[in-house]
């Protein structure tokens, strides 16, 4: 467990790091470092000459190539005569990003500069991070993804679709690298809570790889975003002639897991390390793909597992805000408002961590403590006959997952307003993807049995969010403790008092996550991790900021954050005797971990004949 003692956030994650380290050390893996030429800072080799070079993003320095380098990588005349450093290629992009009118526009653009020069993109995105997140990343990748068909540019990571059966063991060699870190991959069947789109998905592996780089340090070659295309239910998808995606309904049953079969096995044969992250698949598919894969390759489920992560990390965070124990969740009493493959992810999470303090015996005694509640109302006992819904209207449609949390002393399908009267809930989560659930009358509830009620509406993008954080401190007289999925503004609430607003969004655990596990060469993704994942980062702000409402550093800080996380997933790899990277004795864990991180600098580009 880290220290919890440090006071500012950047302090506090250093601080952090050296508590943590200081238990034990690891040597330098040698063979990660000679893969990487960026990490040492010597050189990058190149086989390529002249225009190739000038546009593969990887390797183009756009102005900022040296007269010797032009002169030798034949790209002499075919740039403009004045070298120009990056600072000078910052200001131009930047000026010419604020010039752009829209969050759409900014996204174009940043789309187009990162298919030109990554190391100038991931320069700006790092030090824009706040800003340029929620442009890359939700809530703008929302819309972007919506329309991906009709701003389509130029095709970034792959597509494996119903037509390519048969043909994936040899399509995954079409890709140009032979070192991948990182899969993101989606079926688009629910992206974020904006429903099925089909192969318009694929922004969403791009948007999260772009944050493994710029916070998890994650290097750009060693990336590869995916859809697999099924097929889609979007009609309007469907009857649109830009759509880019196969025309035919998404494949189900057998039909759909032998296509992700067939994939799992060609990718993990060509790159038998690399951590695979599902992403954004609909409510079944979701755990029905975790649980095959889980205890076979190095895979997680984000919106089940790195959701719950920070879900978790904000509500012990919460704890500490109002005065609690943060190693006792047990008193909490958490209504879970949406019963998908996140709602069921984040009270796993907070089931293992109540079941990790010791509080609770067992974990039937922990399901207790959740109140899950879905589009027809309250899981609950549909033998007990309420006039509000049909009796047994929705019991048999629930699976095992859902089921624990069925309450048998209540109605089945209460409607919230009533759940949230009778169990006085101290937290609410959201997580339907439908706007506007949480009601006012639910939070005032909330608001008269407890001093700072947590309010968490997560779904994505904003525009989908349970409520707003205006809404939330309005009808809590100020006193909501709040977090969303997507950013929101703090809230002016008169007299220099404010709402602190925090973005409790997966992107806080899944960069430091990947970080840990590539720099491990972790063979399993373990349930540990989450859990330590989310320890760590519930101990990143300090008292004075937790007072404030505040539970997280800010989404400027999610380079350190992720290598905070990224330290103490190592650990547990090796503590868990699932780290496969061999090390010698040396360095602290830490400083190898942050000696792994990428850094966006051009390097001197050398030319090597075949
Ligand atoms: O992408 C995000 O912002 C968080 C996430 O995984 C989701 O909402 O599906
Ligand atoms: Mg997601």
């Amino acid at each position: 467990m880290l220290s919890t003692t440090c006071r500012n956030s950047s302090t506090k994650i250093s601080s952090c790091l050296r508590t943590s380290t200081s238990r034990r050390w690891y040597g330098a893996p040698a063979a990660i470092q000679a893969l990487d030429p960026r990490r040492d800072k010597t050189v990058q080799v190149t086989h390529s000459r002249g225009v190739n070079v000038i546009h593969d993003p990887l390797l183009s320095k756009g102005t900022a190539f040296s007269i010797n380098e032009r002169e030798r990588l034949s790209i002499r005349g075919l740039v403009p005569p004045r070298q120009q450093e990056m600072d000078k290629q910052l200001l131009r992009v930047k000026r010419n990003l604020d010039a752009c009118e829209s969050p759409l526009d900014k996204f174009i653009f940043l789309s187009s500069l990162q298919d030109r020069n990554e190391t100038l993109f991931y320069k700006l995105l790092i030090q824009n991070l706040e800003e340029l997140s929620g442009v890359i990343y939700t809530p703008t990748v929302g819309l972007a993804s919506q329309k991906s068909h009709s701003i389509y540019r130029r095709s970034r990571g792959m597509y494996f679709s119903s037509q390519d059966r048969g043909a994936m063991s040899a399509m995954v060699y079409n890709w140009p690298h032979d070192e991948v870190d990182v899969i993101v991959v989606t079926d688009g069947s629910r992206v974020l809570g904006l429903g099925d789109l089909g192969a318009n998905g694929m922004q969403i592996p791009i948007g999260k790889l772009s944050l493994y780089v710029a916070a998890g340090g994650i290097r750009p070659r060693a990336v590869l975003p995916v859809v697999l295309d099924v097929g889609t239910n979007n009609e309007s998808l469907l009857n649109d002639p830009l759509y880019l995606g196969m025309d035919h309904p998404r494949l189900d049953g057998e039909e759909y897991y032998s296509l992700v079969d067939e994939w799992v096995t060609a990718v993990t044969s060509r790159w038998p390390n690399a951590l695979i992250q599902f992403e954004d698949f609909k409510y079944p598919h979701a755990y029905n793909l975790l649980k095959k894969y889980q205890n076979r390759i190095t895979c997680f489920n984000d919106d089940i597992q790195s959701t719950s992560a920070i879900t978790l990390a904000g509500i012990l965070a919460s704890l500490k805000a109002r005065g609690l124990q943060q190693d006792d969740l047990s008193e909490e009493r958490i209504v879970c408002v949406g019963s998908g493959s996140a709602g069921v992810g984040v009270c796993e999470g907070i089931i293992d961590c109540m079941v990790a303090q010791g509080r609770v015996r067992t974990r039937e005694e922990a399901y207790k403590r959740i109140w899950m509640v879905d589009h027809h109302g309250l899981l609950g006992n549909n033998e007990i006959v309420d006039d509000a819904q049909p009796k047994g209207k929705r019991m048999n449609e629930l699976d095992e997952r859902q089921s624990c949390y069925a309450k048998q002393d209540m109605p089945d399908c209460l409607p919230l307003d009533q759940v949230v009267e009778r169990v006085k809930p101290s937290v609410i989560l959201g997580l339907t993807g439908v706007p506007g659930v949480f009601t006012e009358k639910a939070i005032r509830t909330m608001a008269q049995h407890h001093e700072r009620p947590v309010v968490f509406p997560l779904s994505n993008p904003d525009t989908h969010a349970e409520c707003s954080a205006e809404q939330a401190f309005k009808w809590t007289d100020g006193r909501a403790i709040f977090a969303s999925g997507s950013p929101f503004k703090d809230v002016d609430l008169g007299e220099g008092r404010y709402g602190r607003t925090n973005q409790c969004n997966n992107s806080y655990s899944f960069p430091g996550l990947g970080l840990g596990v590539t720099v491990s060469r972790a063979s399993r993704v373990t349930p540990n991790m989450f859990l330590e994942t989310a320890r760590v980062i519930a101990s990143l702000a300090s008292r004075s900021q937790l007072k404030e409402g505040i539970l997280f550093p800010g989404v400027q800080d999610l380079r350190n954050v992720a290598l905070a996380v990224g330290t103490r997933v190592c650990e547990v790899a090796y503590d868990e005797g699932v780290a496969t990277a061999k090390l010698k004795p040396g360095e602290l864990l830490a400083d190898v971990v942050r000696g792994s991180m990428f850094i966006p600098d051009y390097v001197p580009l050398v030319h090597q004949p075949y």
